[in-house]
């Protein structure tokens, strides 16, 4: 029987997520640690542990089937590889920024101006398209610190919180693209491996559903049962049951996690009580 392979990064950023929602998908990795392939179990799947800036070749070898791996990685140099599914994690920007007392106004500050970063092809296309031309420093690591020993005037680098550009007195002046976790299918994947794929992006599906869900339960007064159900969205409609109290219902819904806090304030001023906010493990619509 045929097994896919999967890619995901070794170690950094973005290892643990990976091995968590194939976990969450119910597939364990054998003893993944220090390794470069791994086993699964309960799914044919083998797992190679790579670089992430390594992954977009690896797949379009074929050596792999499919990986996880930063958006802005394939943008940078893997835009002939397709992603099967967003997943939600590793959220990041790719941002230019200048020293704080840069004074930049727009992108035209830039021209003529030195750039260290570690996403040339990123950058390239960004200025190309405003017409702009720089000098470009390409390093791979400690982008940031390049304006205070003088290699660039400026820098394009992953920017999440911020605080690596604060910490090295720069400011984020253009946000070229946003990024996330995806999972990015090689070109050359054989037909019995895309129904493996498929297999796993059903489930992919189902634990990104019930990450971004919750289970809500409450006890309602009969009366208010029509109000309540108005408020409640549900995967068709809420179910509601009787309590053993006479003229009291329970009422059972799913509800978006970040919609939750507000539908609960409304929830409360028409009457609802005991209200249960629950994880779901797996949603199938
Ligand atoms: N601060 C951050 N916040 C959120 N996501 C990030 C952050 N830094 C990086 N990422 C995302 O995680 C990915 C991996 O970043 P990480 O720094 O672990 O590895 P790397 O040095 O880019 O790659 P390699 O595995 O090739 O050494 C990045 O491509 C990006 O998509
Ligand atoms: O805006 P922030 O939240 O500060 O995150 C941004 C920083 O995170 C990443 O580095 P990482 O910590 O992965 O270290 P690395 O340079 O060794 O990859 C990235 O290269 C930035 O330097
Ligand atoms: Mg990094």
């Amino acid at each position: 029987m045929s097994k896919i392979k999967i890619a995901i990064q070794k170690s950094g950023r973005l290892n643990e997520d990976s091995v968590k929602i194939l976990k969450d998908c119910g597939i364990s990795i054998d003893n993944g640690k220090d390794q470069l392939k791994a086993q699964t179990r309960n799914f044919p799947m083998e797992v190679m542990f790579l670089r992430n800036g390594d992954i977009p070749q690896y797949l379009r070898d074929g050596v792999v089937d499919i990986a996880i791996i930063g958006e802005n990685v394939l943008i940078e140099k893997g835009k002939d590889i397709s992603i099967a599914e967003r997943l939600n994690f590793s959220k990041c920007k790719v941002s230019l920024a200048v020293p704080k007392d840069f004074q930049y106004n727009s992108i035209e500050d830039l021209d003529g101006k030195k750039i260290a970063t570690s996403y040339p092809n990123t950058v390239n296309e960004y200025l190309g398209k405003k017409g702009v031309k720089a000098e470009l420093h390409q390093i791979s690591g400690s982008v940031e610190i390049a304006p205070n020993i003088g290699l660039a005037d400026a820098i394009c680098d992953i920017v999440s919180s911020g605080s690596t550009l604060f910490k090295n007195n720069l400011k984020e002046v253009e946000v070229m693209l946003t990024s996330e976790a995806v999972l990015a299918v090689s070109p050359k994947i054989s037909d019995e491996n895309k129904r493996l794929l498929e297999k796993l992006q059903f489930r992919i599906q189902a634990v990104l559903k019930a990450r971004n869900s919750k289970y809500v339960l409450l006890n309602a007064p009969n009366n208010k049962i029509e109000d309540i159900v108005k408020i409640l969205p549900g995967m068709r409609s809420p179910t509601v049951l009787p309590l053993a109290e006479k003229g009291w219902s329970s009422i059972h819904t799913v509800v978006e996690k970040n919609k939750f806090w507000e539908i609960l304030d409304e929830l409360k001023a028409e009457g609802a009580e005991g209200i249960l906010v629950c994880p779901i493990e797996k949603m199938v619509l």
